[in-house]
């Protein structure tokens, strides 16, 4: 029996996402067909998994697009980059108008916008949909942001939405916004990825070093944290990783080399929030600590010549309740800074994007997923133009029970010469941002005195330069 135009769609890319996303298709019903640039996986998927529901397996790409239904859907999920432009480039040549390529890879948003305007000149649609659970959500239901125009929703919503994980019946996917709106929430979702791992590995580095915990100690600790406020998938593995021995019997954590490794998601982000003028410190100290973790000679040079400092480690059970408070206000500080920057890039992209139903998609699937995300929700819910997320009632609430001791444990931290640029840098974001007045008045009056960049003043209207080199009489500019 032949195959032609049976398949409802197609997977091309079957490493660890693409295999998965095909098997959760097919398991949902789907005729899927499958395709990978190496025959070899796209054979032993068929072979492992072929009884799990119905396989199109296409030795080469003009087989794909000839299994399809039409019009076809294409999802690509290969290496992001150059890869994903081959892929297009290869398909595009073999569609026919009206057919819609998806890109379920971690590409940029510029690249998506690109993309999704060469294919429009060819009548094809493009679909930028980020794809967020890593393996185990592209099988049992991930967290689809996919973007492209309106009217590409129509025809593979009902699809993603079948097989996105569920929250209270919820499917978490919706339609996020035109063009590379998708690839930009889940680049802001990364990005918060990065804060949100970063803190954690702070609160167990002082935990550890300071309170004198052993890791496991410490995934007891991370395992009653994930029964409360701090609920989340990433709060639970982290008790996983820590409770984990390795064939020597030690905990594993303690043998995993300490440089941090990045694909670019997370610094795309802090690019990105540097074009848009949204502070997103927690992120960007995220990425700067995975970088500097990773200069392995570096540290050894200035470790040798300035010694290490020594941290006495006293058990303390106080601490322990401390950094928990401290990881949460630092991580709503670093979720409010991600909300920012999709707010500011929806308004500059015209993209209309809903912040409560971004809060809504991450509830479950996605690797940040969190029962907070239920607050951020009614937040943004209640008020889609909050000012920030630390202005809504739950939240302001939240962070000034908290702020006692989040003081605590960033001058223990201090102290005690443990790093936590995390959560010192969200506690300097939450007093900035609550400050009558900040010292950029002097950094003002700094640049009039060496560049004559002028300035205003509180007390008038108008912009102001002082002749400094003069007779230092202030001139209106
Ligand atoms: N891994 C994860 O947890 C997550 C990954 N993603 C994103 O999903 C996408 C897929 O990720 P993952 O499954 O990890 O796979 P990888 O990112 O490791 O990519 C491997 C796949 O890309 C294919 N490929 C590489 N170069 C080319 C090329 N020039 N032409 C055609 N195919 C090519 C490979 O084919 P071949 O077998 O022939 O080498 C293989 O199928 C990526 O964009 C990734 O960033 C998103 C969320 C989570
Ligand atoms: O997209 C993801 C999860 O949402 C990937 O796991 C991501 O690639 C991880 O990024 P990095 O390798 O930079 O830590």
């Amino acid at each position: 029996m032949t195959t032609e135009g049976t398949a409802r769609i197609a997977v091309t890319g079957l490493a660890t996402m693409g295999s998965n996303l095909a098997r959760n298709l097919a398991r949902h019903g789907f005729r899927v067909a499958v395709h990978n640039r190496t025959p070899t996986r796209t054979k032993a998927l068929v072979e492992d998994h072929g009884h799990e529901g119905e396989f199109v397996a296409a030795e080469t790409m003009e087989e794909l697009v000839a299994s399809l239904q039409k019009p076809r859907q294409i999802i690509i999920m290969v290496k992001a980059g150059g890869p994903t432009d081959a892929v297009i480039d290869e398909l595009s040549g073999l569609l026919e108008p009206g057919d819609m390529v998806i890109d379920g890879g971690n590409a940029h948003y510029a690249d998506t916008r690109r993309r999704e305007a060469a294919l429009k000149a060819k009548g094809l649609l493009f679909v930028g949909a980020g794809i967020s659970g890593g393996e185990e959500g592209a099988l049992n239901g991930p967290s689809i942001m996919p973007g492209g125009p309106a009217e590409s929703y129509v025809h593979v919503g009902p699809v993603f939405e079948e097989i996105a994980a569920k929250v209270d019946g919820q499917p978490c996917c919706v339609h996020v916004g035109p063009d590379g709106a998708g690839h930009f929430v889940k680049m802001v979702h990364n990005g918060i990825e990065y804060a949100d791992m970063q803190l954690i590995a702070e609160a167990y580095d002082l935990l550890s070093r300071v309170g004198g915990h052993t890791p496991a100690q410490l995934a007891d600790v991370f395992k009653q944290w994930n029964e409360g406020d701090l609920e989340s998938y990433l709060i639970e593995i982290t008790a996983e990783v820590l409770k984990h021995t390795d064939s020597t019997g030690g905990a594993l954590v303690d043998k995993i080399e300490d440089a941090a490794e990045q694909k670019g998601t997370g610094r795309w982000t802090v690019q990105e929030a540097l074009e848009l003028g949204v502070p997103v410190t927690g992120i960007a100290e995220a990425v700067f600590a995975r970088s500097l973790s990773g200069h392995i000679e570096q540290r050894k040079a200035v470790r040798e010549a300035l010694g290490a400092h020594e941290v006495v480690a006293k058990p303390d059970e106080q601490l322990v309740e401390d950094v928990r408070q401290a990881l949460y206000a630092s991580k709503v500080v670093a979720y409010a800074q991600g909300f920012d920057m999709i707010r500011e890039a929806s308004k500059n992209y015209d993209w209309n994007i809903d912040l409560g139903a971004m809060a809504t998609i991450w509830r479950g699937g996605c690797i940040i997923r969190a029962r907070f995300l239920n607050r951020i929700r009614e937040a943004y819910d209640a008020n889609p133009e909050l000012a920030s997320l630390l202005v809504d009632g739950y939240f302001s609430d939240a962070v000034k029970a908290a702020e006692a001791a989040w003081r605590r444990v960033a001058v223990r931290a201090v102290e005690s010469g443990v790093p936590t640029p995390g959560f010192v840098s969200a506690l300097a974001y939450y007093d900035a941002l609550r400050s009558e007045r900040l010292p950029a008045s002097l950094v003002q009056g700094l640049r009039d005195f060496f560049g004559a960049h002028t300035y205003r003043r509180t007390d008038k209207p108008g912009s102001f330069h002082t002749l400094w080199s003069g007779d230092r009489t202030e001139i209106e500019a």
